[in-house]
């Protein structure tokens, strides 16, 4: 498992655990973690880290080298473990100086033991500045001004400090969060706040959902979690994780010589509206690809004759198709017109897997009868033979999927953008749980959020994916796992997974992050799916 704790979990455990050891002594765990990965850095050949995916592991005698470290540490007790990490760096032996946020009179014991062994090593103490950042020629930054007691947005002479160090191109190791970053949200504090943006984060005690999700990748960087030895019993039970192919790689299943078309589901894809063609057909291509044994892509009007470009597809009128006879993926280009939203009303009405997705949602909103009518999906009539085979309801809490991108998701919600960014776990939960759907809301670090309350922020994808097509992708991908048989929750988590790390196979191989194209991902997808199979994780 990798769960994420919010600050008032990691403030609960931080107190239960400082019970039962001496005063001070977590700090100096912080301290010490934080030191010996500054260490590691700073061994690292390269002058800056760049997309490397670890921190590196190994320290050479940094004190041959001439280092110079610079250590900001704030007034609170996120400023006590830089002054330890900055009193271990001095004592290596390594060029430190600490610009030091002078402590009011609630300076707590630790860290005015912290700012003791700091001052009495060989560390330079200046006034925090920025011109005291822009004057050094520094191999390292690390970053101690704030941690999970940020209370208000970083302002005045701190703002200017924090654009200097953004400004260097040194790498910047953040102790627990970058500061200005909401631990919980992944939001810059604000409003008109600013936050540090660094290239490896060591975050303490246990990993925070704010580093992973929203502006939290941008600032975050690399993550390490320090675990400062603290009992495993204190820590509990996460309502939040990190996805992982642990959470769904049992719910693909390995294909068998005896299978036939008609074993891996049905998948129609609903859109295409007069000058979105290209939309679900992008979706149906990523169906195909994504092992579902027929695709069918169901205009509301004037139907293209066939996909020249993949002869496989089905070309049909929507009004005719029999509904409970596939796995729907309805919105790609659907458009908003009546006839659109008489199609949705039948595919929320049908019993098979659904999933819905860009114009589709946009009528949901509009719409409170569809959306109650969402909602009470799957409760009353009797599911096709198909649902049966393809969705394994039996052991699914929701019969469809959603994929919204925030500004879709705010129209749900009748709430703005920010206010959706704002919080993004709290805003998928909601959808999910008011429209008793799995909610996938797309964005850097999505968010997958169940009925139950489930929710699980995903690892993979670069800036690669922000280029028009890629959510119609996702959802013929997500819309193929429903049709194979996986229930929806592992569908979601799958498909957002394979479709990330897709992209992020691209972005290797120099095919993005600019310019790659959402056609591209397509057989990338493919060849994730059929790796994991040969990894054997697929079953
Ligand atoms: N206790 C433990 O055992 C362990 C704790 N650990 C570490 O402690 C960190 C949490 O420490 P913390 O609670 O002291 O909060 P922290 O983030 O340092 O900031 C609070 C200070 O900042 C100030 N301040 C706030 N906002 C501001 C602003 N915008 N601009 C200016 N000032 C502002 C605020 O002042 P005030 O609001 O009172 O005016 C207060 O002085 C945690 O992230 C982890 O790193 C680890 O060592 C593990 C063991
Ligand atoms: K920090």
């Amino acid at each position: 498992m990798k769960p994420l704790y919010r600050s008032a979990d990691i403030r609960a455990i931080e107190h239960a655990a400082a019970a039962e050891l001496p005063e001070g002594e977590l700090m100096r765990r912080a301290g010490r973690a934080a030191a010996a990965a500054a260490q590691r850095l700073l061994s690292s050949a390269a002058p800056h880290p760049g997309p490397a995916d670890t921190f590196p592991d190994r320290a050479p005698a940094l004190q041959r080298l001439q280092v110079r470290v610079l250590v900001l540490a704030g007034p609170g007790n996120n400023g006590g473990d830089a002054l330890e990490a900055a009193a271990h760096l001095a004592d290596a032996g390594i060029s430190v100086t600490v610009l030091h946020s002078r402590p009011g009179n609630a300076q707590s014991p630790e860290r005015a033991a912290a700012w003791r062994r700091a001052a009495d090593s060989s560390a330079r103490f200046e006034e925090l500045s920025a011109p005291a950042v822009q004057t050094g020629d520094w191999q390292l930054v690390i970053d101690g001004l704030f941690g999970i007691g940020l209370a208000r947005p970083i302002g005045g002479a701190l703002r200017a400090l924090v654009e200097a160090v953004n400004q260097l191109p040194c790498p910047v190791l953040a102790l627990d969060v970058p500061s200005g970053l909401d631990a919980d949200t992944g939001a810059i504090v604000g409003p008109d706040g600013i936050a540090l943006r660094a290239s490896h984060t060591i975050t303490f005690i246990g990993d925070k959902p704010g580093l992973h999700t929203n502006e939290g990748r941008d600032h975050a960087g690399i993550v390490e979690v320090a675990h400062l030895d603290i009992d495993p019993a204190l820590l509990p039970t996460a309502e939040l994780q990190l996805n992982r192919l642990e959470l769904f790689a049992r719910h693909l299943h390995a294909r068998r010589h005896s299978g036939h078309k008609g074993t891996y589901g049905n998948v129609a894809v609903i859109g295409g509206a007069t000058g979105m063609r290209g939309a679900p057909i992008l979706s149906a291509r990523a169906a195909l690809h994504a092992g579902a044994g027929r695709v069918y892509v169901l205009f509301p009007e004037d139907p293209l004759p066939a996909d020249s470009g993949q002869p496989e597809l089905m070309c049909r009128l929507a009004e005719g198709y029999d509904f409970g006879q596939a796995t729907l993926a309805i919105g790609p280009g659907l458009g908003d017109s009546a006839t659109a939203a008489d199609l949705l009303a039948r595919a929320i009405a049908s019993q098979g897997p659904l999933l819905v997705d860009a114009d589709a949602l946009n009528l949901l909103a509009h719409t409170p009868a569809l959306q109650r009518a969402l909602a009470s999906r799957g409760a009353t009539a009797e599911p096709t033979q198909h649902a049966l085979q393809a969705a394994r309801l039996l052991d699914a809490s929701a019969t469809a999927v959603l994929t919204p991108h925030p500004l879709e998701a705010a129209r749900l919600l009748g709430l703005s953008v920010a206010a959706v960014q704002a919080d993004r776990v709290a805003a998928a939960r909601t959808l999910a749980a008011r429209l008793q759907a799995v909610v996938v809301l797309k964005g850097s670090g999505t968010v997958i959020a169940a009925p139950g309350g489930d929710c699980v922020i995903n690892p993979t994808g670069n800036p690669a994916l922000a280029t028009a097509g890629t959510g119609d992708v996702l959802s013929g991908l997500c819309a193929a796992l429903l049709a194979q048989g996986c229930p929806p929750w592992p569908a979601a988590l799958a498909a957002v997974w394979l479709h990330g790390a897709a992209a992020d196979e691209l972005a290797a191989s120099g095919v993005g992050p600019i310019g790659m194209t959402a056609g591209e991902l397509i057989p990338a997808i493919r060849a994730g799916i059929n790796r994991l199979a040969r990894l054997n994780l697929v079953r």
